[in-house]
């Protein structure tokens, strides 16, 4: 039997999990809240911070460190690269620890596992980062030849869902056409054509809906006049589109359940918002429908906000079931994903790749 420890670093959430063999034993979702994680300048100086909160929920469990045969964590910003399971190695670790392709909370991911791995004297992996590409050259095409749209997307989730969804329908994922719609404290909504994610939003750079906490496509001009209007400085320019847009700008909070609780409690600014949201998510899955042709076999919505059953699911039911059945997912299940992709290369059923 393999034991194997999963950490998944969040924007909104660290996530944690004990798997022996495909078994779930354990998990923990510590959710963070926004003063919280503002006390840290970079994603690299909450290290510590994620790191002690992990090893504090072994001991509260009462396990033992030693007793994992792997450690695998979400990874994280690096070159563009195809879907699979990697061995961490010092280039990566270098490049993350430096965010030479950009801050994302999931570079933590692999730095944690690493670190802890490296103290028991077990390998560590990641899998499916979020610079999986998979992307048509079509779509890379962005309007101006200074710029390329890039393939920065939750791919651990999406991967991991679309398969379960082909399993639900029995069938092969290389051979049917799915959106698959991520939304979590980021989102991403991906064209999976027949087993390719030929186009995404990229969820990270000001791409695609507005989320709990980034503000998505904004409209160009008015940003170009903010950014020499001389009020902000380069970084709170580049928070406003991730970190302090979306819903915490409008509501200032992150947190959909309370959105939701002031809707129900006749909060109307909160429900133009957050309908506001819901129908950009609509927009996007109409544009990935396009994508494939309108021949879409199967929709999924997942991450933590499918899980609002309230006013979320059932909007994006009502709107986009005609172009292909709509199936929920709810939270995802990145720590499977990862726990089976350690659980491959521990078993020799796959070798690890090399980054
Ligand atoms: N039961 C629930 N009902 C409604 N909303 C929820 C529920 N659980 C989580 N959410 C919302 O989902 C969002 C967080 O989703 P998730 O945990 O997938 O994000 P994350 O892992 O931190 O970031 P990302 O998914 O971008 O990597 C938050 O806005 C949270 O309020
Ligand atoms: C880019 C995918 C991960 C995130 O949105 O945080």
């Amino acid at each position: 039997m393999f034991k194997i420890l999963v950490i998944n670093p969040g924007s909104t959430s660290t996530k944690i999990a004990v798997y022996e063999d495909e078994n779930q034993r354990l998990k923990k979702i510590i959710d963070h809240d926004v003063n919280e994680l503002k006390k840290f300048k970079t994603v690299a100086d909450q290290y510590e911070f994620r790191k002690n909160m992990i090893l504090q929920f072994l001991k509260e469990e009462g396990i033992n460190l030693y007793s994992f045969s792997a450690i695998i964590g979400r990874g994280g910003l690096l070159r563009p690269i195809p879907s699979g399971t990697y061995e961490i190695n010092d280039q990566m670790l270098e490049e993350l620890k430096n965010a030479k392709y950009g801050e994302h909370e999931s570079n933590l991911g692999a730095l944690i596992a690493s670190e802890l791995a490296e103290h028991i004297g077990v390998k560590a992996y990641i899998a499916d980062p979020v610079v999986v590409d998979e992307m048509e050259d079509l779509a890379r095409v962005s309007g101006y030849p200074l710029f390329q749209r890039k393939s920065i997307f939750h791919a651990l989730n999406q991967k991991a869902v679309a398969r379960s969804l082909s399993e639900k329908l029995g069938r092969n994922y290389y051979d049917l056409n799915l959106i698959i719609v991520h939304m979590g404290g980021g989102i991403s909504i991906g064209a999976h054509k027949k087993g390719r994610v030929v186009d995404v939003n990229n969820a990270l750079d000001g791409d695609g809906p507005f989320t709990p906490e980034r503000s998505g496509t904004l409209p160009l001009v008015g940003f170009i006049e903010l950014c020499y209007s001389g009020k902000y400085s380069e970084k709170e320019i580049r928070k406003l589109i991730k970190g302090n847009g979306g819903l915490i700008a409008y509501l200032g909070t992150n947190d959909v359940r309370e959105v939701v609780k002031r809707i129900k409690s006749g909060d109307k600014n909160a429900e133009l918002v957050y309908f506001g949201l819901i129908h950009q998510i609509v927009k996007w899955i109409g544009k990935m429908s396009a994508v494939l042709n309108f021949d879409v076999n199967a929709i999924a919505l997942t991450g933590g906000m499918a899980y609002e059953n309230e006013f979320l699911v059932p909007q994006i039911k009502e709107k986009v079931s005609f172009i292909a059945p709509v199936y929920v997912f709810p939270g995802g299940d990145e720590e499977k994903a990862l726990a089976l992709g350690a659980l491959r290369i521990l078993k020799k059923e796959e070798s690890a790749k090399t980054y």
